[in-house]
Order: structure tokens, then C-alpha cells, then sequence
């Protein structure tokens, strides 16, 4: 067992993903549970996830050999303030949320001496949140990645890395600015950009009735189930990683009214060329055996 003892604070797409994964590699020694709402830890009761969910933060953490913060990024200072206390000295706390750098300014200072803080990131998820959307292989052959702060522990981030290949994922250790930029690019921007096409069909509503819905094409498809991700935690991403996502938004915007001028002036060219040198990303990202099925995730029954 790599954690005899693993608290998970927070019981959406996740965390219930992590609980499923743990115990199909039987590493699921003593789970704890918490999650705010009451009905939330109702649910999780009735669906068998952890095996003991508590009402406070305090009696889950306690004894804890792992603390898995599962949150919205913007709940995550708070979270581990109100949990520093209640830790188990010698305890690896770490957190699963998108953004890196904001999060460990915001739970770092909390955590008292002898508990190792080690950051990561599954790259995998789904539109869906809450207990009951999460399931056993949501991260296989996908990356985690690890982010620890300068001076972190060697054998607590080589250990969280054991735990989360044990769960299916791939390993890699990146620097917390350079992994919000690149996430900016691969994740946080495309989801601003479907949330915006969303909100332009339904603007037009209105002048093309439900048109919008019946036609709808896969590529518009594609784009609502990105824009149906939970909104608290989007709303939180956008406003931890500021800077990086307006950055590639104005490099994007950029890039946007280059196309915008080649269409309206005709130039087939450059659109063609455009599209040529796009396309043959998508085949270096199939070529390098990446899963590109999470998209269907969401959609399949899968096994708990
Ligand atoms: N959904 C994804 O695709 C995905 C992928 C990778 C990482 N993440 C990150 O993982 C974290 C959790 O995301 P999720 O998709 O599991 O979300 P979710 O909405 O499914 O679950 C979040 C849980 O946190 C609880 N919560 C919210 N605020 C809280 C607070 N102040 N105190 C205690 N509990 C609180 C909610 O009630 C819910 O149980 C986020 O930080 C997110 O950025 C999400
Ligand atoms: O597939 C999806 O639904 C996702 O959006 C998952 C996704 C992503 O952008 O790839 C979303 C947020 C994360 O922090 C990690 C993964």
C-alpha cells in the first residue's frame, strides 16, 4: 500500500474517479471522505464512495497519510487552513486542481513544518461533475503532472508519482508557471473558446428559432460539451491563471483577425496553408499514442 491512509476533501468527477482507481488497484487501504453540501455526502454514503465520510474536514484528515484537496482552485487556501491543525506530521498533502501557481501561494503558507506539499495535475476529465460521475479508468494512459515547489521533499514526490501510476497515469514533473502556460494553451483557452461559440448560437437563437440545436453539427457538438463543464470551476480557473490566459487569448485574437482578413480578402492560400500546418498536429498527437477518447468518456456507461 503506497497511502495506507488517503482523506479526499471534496467528492466530485475527481475524487470519485480517484476512489474507484484506488481500489481497482487495490490501494484503497482506509479511504476518508468529505465534501461541503450534505446531500453531496449523502450520496456518496448510498454509492459506496470512501469507506467513511465525515461532516468536518478535521476528523477526515486526521491520521491521514495522504490529503487530496479536490476543490474548486479558488476553495483551496481555505480548505487547507482550516485542515493545517488536524494533520498528521509527516503527511503529503496535495491537491488536483488546474491551475499550479495560484494554488500553491494559496495553500503553501498553511501547512504546518513536516507536512510535504506536492502539487499535481491528472490530465483527464469530463464535462460531468459531482459523486456519482466519476469512474475507475479516467486516467488511464493519461498524464499527471507533478509540481512541486522549489525545496519539496524527493522521496514525498517520487511517492505521490508511484501513487498516481499505480491509478493509471503517466508521470511527469513540471515548473508551476511554465505548467499554467502550457495550460492555458491546451486546456484553459480552448474551453474560453467554446464557452463563447456556445454563447453566440444561443445569442442567435432568437433569429434562427432551434435551428441551432436540431442542425447541430459534431464540430458545435464538440464545442457544447465543453461548455457544459461545471461553471464554479471554470470560473475559477480563468481568475487564477490571469495572466497566462490573456496571453494566448491575445495571441489568439491575433492569429483570428489574420484569418478573418484571409477570408475576407479571398486569400485561399493562406487559409489552406493555415489549415495544412494545424492538421498535422493533430496526427503528431495520434502518432504519439496520446488518448484523444476522452471526449467519450462522458457519454459511455463505464464500470465502476
Ligand atoms: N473536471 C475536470 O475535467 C478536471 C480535470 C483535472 C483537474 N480538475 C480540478 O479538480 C478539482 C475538482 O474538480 P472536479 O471536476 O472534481 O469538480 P466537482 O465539481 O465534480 O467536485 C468538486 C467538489 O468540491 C466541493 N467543494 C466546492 N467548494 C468547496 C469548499 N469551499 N469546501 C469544500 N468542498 C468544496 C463540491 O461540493 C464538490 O463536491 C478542481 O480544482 C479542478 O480544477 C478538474
Ligand atoms: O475532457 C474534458 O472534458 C476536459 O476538459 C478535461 C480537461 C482538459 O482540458 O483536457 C479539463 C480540465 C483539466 O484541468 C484537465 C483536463
Amino acid at each position: 500500500m503506497i497511502y495506507p491512509r488517503v482523506a479526499l476533501i471534496g467528492l466530485g468527477l475527481i475524487a470519485s474517479s480517484m476512489y474507484w482507481a484506488m481500489k481497482r488497484a487495490g490501494e484503497a487501504g482506509h479511504v476518508t471522505g468529505y465534501a461541503r453540501s450534505q446531500e453531496t455526502r449523502d450520496t456518496a454514503r448510498r454509492i459506496g464512495l470512501c469507506d467513511q465520510v465525515f461532516d468536518s474536514l478535521q476528523e477526515t484528515v486526521r491520521d491521514a497519510d495522504l490529503v487530496v484537496l479536490a476543490v474548486p482552485v479558488g476553495a483551496m487556501g481555505a480548505v487547507a487552513r482550516d485542515i493545517a491543525p488536524h494533520l498528521k506530521p509527516g503527511c503529503t498533502v496535495t491537491d488536483v486542481g488546474s491551475v499550479k501557481r495560484q494554488v500553491i501561494e494559496d495553500v503553501g503558507p498553511h501547512l504546518p513544518e513536516g507536512v510535504h506539499f506536492v502539487p499535481a495535475h491528472p490530465l483527464a476529465g469530463t464535462e460531468h461533475s459531482g459523486p456519482e460521475s466519476g469512474f475507475a479508468t479516467l486516467f488511464d494512459n493519461r498524464w499527471c503532472l507533478l509540481v512541486p515547489p522549489e525545496g519539496s521533499d524527493a522521496d514525498a514526490v517520487e511517492r505521490l508519482g508511484r501513487f498516481w501510476r499505480a491509478l493509471g497515469s503517466n508521470i511527469d514533473v513540471m515548473d508551476p508557471d511554465h505548467h499554467d502556460l502550457v495550460l492555458a494553451v491546451t486546456s484553459h483557452c480552448p474551453h474560453l473558446i467554446a464557452y463563447t461559440m456556445v454563447g453566440v448560437a444561443d445569442d442567435l437563437r432568437r433569429v434562427t428559432d432551434s435551428e441551432v440545436i436540431k442542425y447541430s453539427a459534431a464540430g458545435f457538438r464538440d464545442f457544447t460539451r465543453i461548455a457544459a463543464s461545471d461553471p464554479t470551476m471554470w470560473r475559477d480557473v480563468f481568475l487564477s491563471n490571469k495572466d497566462a490566459t490573456l496571453e494566448i487569448l491575445g495571441r489568439f485574437t491575433e492569429e483570428l483577425f489574420a484569418l478573418q482578413r484571409a477570408i475576407r480578402t479571398g486569400d485561399g492560400e493562406q487559409l489552406h496553408a493555415y489549415f495544412t500546418r494545424t492538421r498535422a498536429i493533430r496526427r503528431g498527437i495520434l502518432e504519439a499514442g496520446q488518448d484523444t477518447s476522452a471526449p467519450d468518456f462522458g457519454r459511455v456507461k463505464v464500470e465502476r
